[in-house]
């Protein structure tokens, strides 16, 4: 069977600087996948590259096994891979309803029925009815954040792309928008890549990891290897020492 997500060779050069290099990452149907590495990486390239939002320069991105070349992606295929990213503001624009954020996503794929989507989609991320006509300024931030979810899920894409989803929340918010992405995963059998510069997130979260460094992946782990400290390269010993709260490398 087809993997969710092959990349093979990936490169994404910006003028003369690679900011990937010969990526290769295969992630299964319904697996959640960790990237971590330091900041500038090139964790949120990778995943911008997947979701057709970034230059690619070299190599192959197949999704459900259907290859993709360069940076065109068809309707269909922008369907399938949604991406969450960490400032749901950035993804919401401040003067449209929560409502009108919600049909968006269903107009652009020409999907129908929005009405009962919308309902099921807030419901699904624990917001209420009541939640439709406010605007994004009248939630909180974890309230956003479902929204931002919502409206990613709204079109039953197969492959989430989270770029650090939780990391401008407070800490219990943030494990309660974990435990229901974990929860969403499960209910709708969706595979997830996932980026956080927390570890005790990515071990949380994620089946396997791939560490990544200057812009090429330096080691591929699953997440009980890395929380038992079986890691090979000393840079990710020093990623573990330097991530609060995580287990001594
Ligand atoms: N549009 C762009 N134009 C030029 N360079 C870019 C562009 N986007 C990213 N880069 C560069 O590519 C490198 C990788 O950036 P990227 O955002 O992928 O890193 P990251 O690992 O996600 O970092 P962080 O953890 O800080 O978000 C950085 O050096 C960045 O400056």
């Amino acid at each position: 069977m087809n993997a969710a997500l092959a990349i093979d060779n990936l490169s994404v050069v910006y003028d003369q600087f690679h900011a990937l290099k010969d990526v290769d990452i295969t992630v299964e149907r319904g697996e959640s996948f960790g990237l971590v590495g330091e900041s500038g990486s090139g964790k949120s390239t990778l995943l911008r590259a997947v979701a057709g939002l970034a230059p690619v320069s070299g190599g192959t991105i197949h999704i459900d096994g259907e290859a993709l070349r360069g940076s065109k992606r068809s309707k269909a295929f922008y369907r399938r891979v949604q991406m969450v990213f960490q400032d749901p503001y950035g993804s919401l624009h401040p003067r449209q309803t929560i409502d009108r954020l919600l049909l968006e996503p269903l107009a652009i794929h020409g999907i129908a029925d929005g009405e009962r989507r919308i309902a099921r989609a807030l419901d699904e991320v624990g917001l209420g009815n009541g939640f439709r006509f406010r605007y994004p300024h009248q939630l909180s931030g974890g309230q956003r954040q479902r929204v931002a979810i919502a409206r990613a899920l709204i079109v039953e894409p197969s492959i989430l792309l989270l770029d650090e989803p939780t990391s401008a929340l407070d800490a219990s918010v943030q494990a309660e928008v974990l435990n229901l992405l974990e929860q969403i995963r499960r209910d709708r059998k969706l595979t997830f890549v996932m980026v956080s510069h927390d570890l005790g997130v990515i071990t949380h979260m994620c089946d396997r990891l791939a560490v990544m460094r200057n812009g090429a992946v330096v080691e591929r782990l699953s997440s009980e290897e890395l929380a038992k400290g079986l890691v090979q390269a000393d840079y990710t010993r020093n990623l573990m020492i330097a991530s609060k709260g995580f287990v001594k490398a």
